[in-house]
């Protein structure tokens, strides 16, 4: 890796497969630093405060965005969630590939703030299979599916303003595109 690596934003609707992609890519690769954003929204079973998220209260979410804290935040289904700046700058700065994934206001911002980072979007291989993962990964009820499926379809009609489009047919293909994208392959 000659230079400064670029930061890579990866966003696309739930349930469309980005964390599994990026699981799958750093159990390879843990050399790609993930940032861990901060949450109001509460941890599924088998979530851990500091690895998946920092899970935090809503008067917590205050603080971090009043104090400049976070270098992006944003409202996604009824939870606020936020990147963490310091933690991402630090890694850039130490030449690191780093990966945000977050949803598409928050991509939006970092376009905005880090003119120079790359907006990867993860699309379903079709509208009847995002909705058959984010019902069929369970951890939702069906109102909250309601809410990120009226979500999804903002965020699938905002495809056109990211750099890069990956279609998440197979994980193992999303995961080695993104690498080669990252300069990591
Ligand atoms: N803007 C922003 N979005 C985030 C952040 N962290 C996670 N998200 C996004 O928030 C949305 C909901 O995340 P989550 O509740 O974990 O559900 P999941 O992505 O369906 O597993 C997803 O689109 C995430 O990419 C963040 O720090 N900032
Ligand atoms: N390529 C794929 N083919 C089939 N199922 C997938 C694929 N990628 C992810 N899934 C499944 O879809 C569901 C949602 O994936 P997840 O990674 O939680 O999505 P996101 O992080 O985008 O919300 C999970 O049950 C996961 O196992």
């Amino acid at each position: 890796m000659s230079e400064r690596p670029r930061l890579t934003v990866l966003s696309g609707p739930s349930g469309v497969g980005k964390s599994t992609v990026v699981a799958h890519m750093r159990k390879e690769h843990p050399e790609v630093w993930l940032s861990v954003s901060a949450t109001t929204r509460r941890p599924r079973p088998g979530e851990k405060h500091g690895v998946h998220y920092f899970f935090v209260s809503d008067e917590e979410m205050d603080k971090l965005i009043a104090n400049g804290e976070l270098l992006e935040w944003a409202e996604f289904a009824g939870n606020r969630y936020g990147t963490p700046r310091a933690a991402v700058l630090d890694r850039l700065e130490a030449g690191e590939p780093v990966l945000l994934e977050i949803d598409l206001q928050g991509a939006r911002q970092v376009r905005e703030s880090m003119a120079d980072a790359q907006l990867v979007f993860l699309a379903p291989p079709s509208w009847e299979e995002l909705v058959r993962r984010l019902t069929g990964r369970g951890t939702e009820p069906p109102e909250v599916i309601e809410r990120r499926l009226d979500a999804a379809r903002i965020e699938l009609a905002a495809e056109p303003e990211f750099d890069v489009t990956l279609v998440n047919t197979s994980v193992e293909d999303v995961a080695r595109e993104l690498l080669a994208l990252m300069d990591v392959l």
